[in-house]
């Protein structure tokens, strides 16, 4: 099976059907004044038009968000090779319950996601299973070995839009540059895992006093920086698009400013759990702060959250890692890397972009909350045509419902995840999505709103 290189993907496997002629009565079209929104036959009909709801079955949106349903450019789906912590069904279920239409699965499979046979069994198997669109992410290098360039061309013919070797940074300044020269031809983006191996030399958690505290090896942040700084060169000298995975430090916000100032193709995301939590939870030992790139000091998280609302970092991608309990149980050292979080990307940016905090009254921007989760990955990864809508009549029915004043409490025994490890277990929030439909398909409903049971 070729993947139709305008797609990328086929629909959506499981839902809970189409939502059918509906009129969404009262709801706040990306956070704006309440209006009525009609959808029909999958598309958004008509806005702020009653008399065209004729007929239509009309739901009380009273106090809800209408936001584009989510495109995460960072999931690891797990399938194939490590079923028990996370499967394309179950990974997509929790991507829909968090909001997301899109998600780009990760390479790190076994066997790696390096060969356009291997990415269209994936797209096979999420037409078959997947509760949201899933876009393969192709490998960079064989193996992610770090040595030899995977077939990215032929990748993208297949399909691929993105190319990583996520987990594994491409270290060689050589195979980087080659890589880069390739997606340029193919109009593809590299996302690179920034990590100097050399530099990082096995730390485990980050440099200074969480490292001095527990006696870990030190992970320093020039690891990154490093790394960003070169590959920023060499986008620039290749003319193709490269893209930052999990910006974690100051230094490297500090490097992507001066990127884009230069003009260099360069975007960049940040994962939600660098929003919020810092190294003196790694401190304490517990494996479920143990991440990649390692949860860094209060003022890395200050800038990261200062670059999100100033435009530096384009994006918010979750870096969901699941991974089963058992082995995050080890010790520290022989504990995975990673944490779950696709159903809780939402209500930490909202969180983050809401000036006084969760207990206050006031609203998040919306519209950038749009942009960070939905429009600009959608352009980043190539997938704006399936992906990206503004909610306009005409327009894609593909949004996801959000109730700003859920309060509600983590419990990761409700993830719809397999596998369990949510660092915010207990963690209060406000902002929740309740329910997502792409193309008119209901593809999670927590309240029955759209699929009355
Ligand atoms: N983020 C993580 O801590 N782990 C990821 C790999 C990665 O994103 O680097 C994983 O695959 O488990
Ligand atoms: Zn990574
Ligand atoms: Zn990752």
């Amino acid at each position: 099976m070729t993947l139709s290189p305008s797609t990328g993907v086929r629909g959506v496997a499981r839902s809970e059907g189409a939502c059918g002629t509906v009129c969404l009565d009262g709801v706040r079209l990306l956070g704006a004044e309440p209006t009525d929104v009609l959808v029909r036959d999958g598309v958004i009909a008509a806005v702020g038009a009653r008399s065209e709801s004729v007929g239509a079955r009309q739901v009380d949106a009273t106090g809800l968000v209408m936001l584009p349903a989510f495109v995460d450019l960072h999931t690891h789906l797990r399938e194939p090779g490590a079923e028990e912590a996370e499967t394309i069904a179950s990974g997509t279920r929790a991507a829909a319950e968090g909001g997301y239409s899109d998600v780009f699965a990760m390479a790190n499979c076994a066997p790696i996601t390096d060969t356009p046979r291997r990415l269209t069994h994936i797209a096979a198997v999420a037409a078959r299973t997947a509760a949201c669109r899933v876009h393969p992410v192709g490998a960079i290098t064989r193996g992610l070995a770090g040595r030899e360039l995977a077939p990215l061309a032929e990748m993208a013919a297949a399909g691929a839009r993105m190319f990583s070797d996520d987990g594994r940074c491409v270290t060689d300044a050589a195979v980087m540059r080659a890589a880069l020269a390739e997606a340029r031809r193919t109009g593809t983006v590299v996302a690179q895992h920034a990590q100097c191996d050399r530099l990082a030399d096995a730390g485990q958690i980050n440099a200074g006093p969480a490292a001095e505290r527990t006696r870990l090896p030190p992970w320093p942040g020039v690891a990154e920086e490093s790394i960003v700084a070169r590959d920023a060169v060499l986008a620039g000298e290749t003319g193709a698009a490269l893209h930052v995975c999990h910006v974690s430090t100051a230094g490297t916000v500090e490097v992507v400013r001066w990127a884009k100032q230069r003009g260099l193709p360069v975007t960049a995301e940040v994962a939600p759990h660098h929003l919020v939590l810092d190294d003196s939870l790694a401190a304490t030992g517990d494996t479920l702060y143990k991440v990649n790139p390692p949860l860094r000091g209060a003022g890395d998280v200050a800038a990261l959250r200062a670059a999100l609302a100033d435009g530096t970092i384009d994006a918010v991608a979750t870096d969901h890692a699941p991974h089963p309990a058992h082995r995050k149980a080890a010790e520290w050292c022989d504990a995975p890397f990673g944490m779950l979080g696709l159903e809780t990307a939402l209500a930490i940016v909202a969180e983050v972009l809401t000036a006084c905090g969760a207990e206050c009254g006031s609203e998040p921007d919306w519209a950038l909350i749009a942009d960070l989760m939905a429009h600009t990955p959608a352009r980043i990864g190539g997938v704006a045509a399936v992906a990206g809508r503004s909610l306009r009549p005409g327009e894609p029915a593909t949004f996801t419902l959000v109730d700003p004043a859920a309060d509600w409490t983590v419990d990761p025994a409700d993830s719809h995840s397999l596998s369990r490890n949510s660092p915010y277990a207990e963690r209060k929030f406000r902002c929740r999505p309740i329910t997502t439909v792409v193309s008119g398909t209901v593809t999670s409903d927590r309240a029955g709103l759209l699929t009355p049971r």
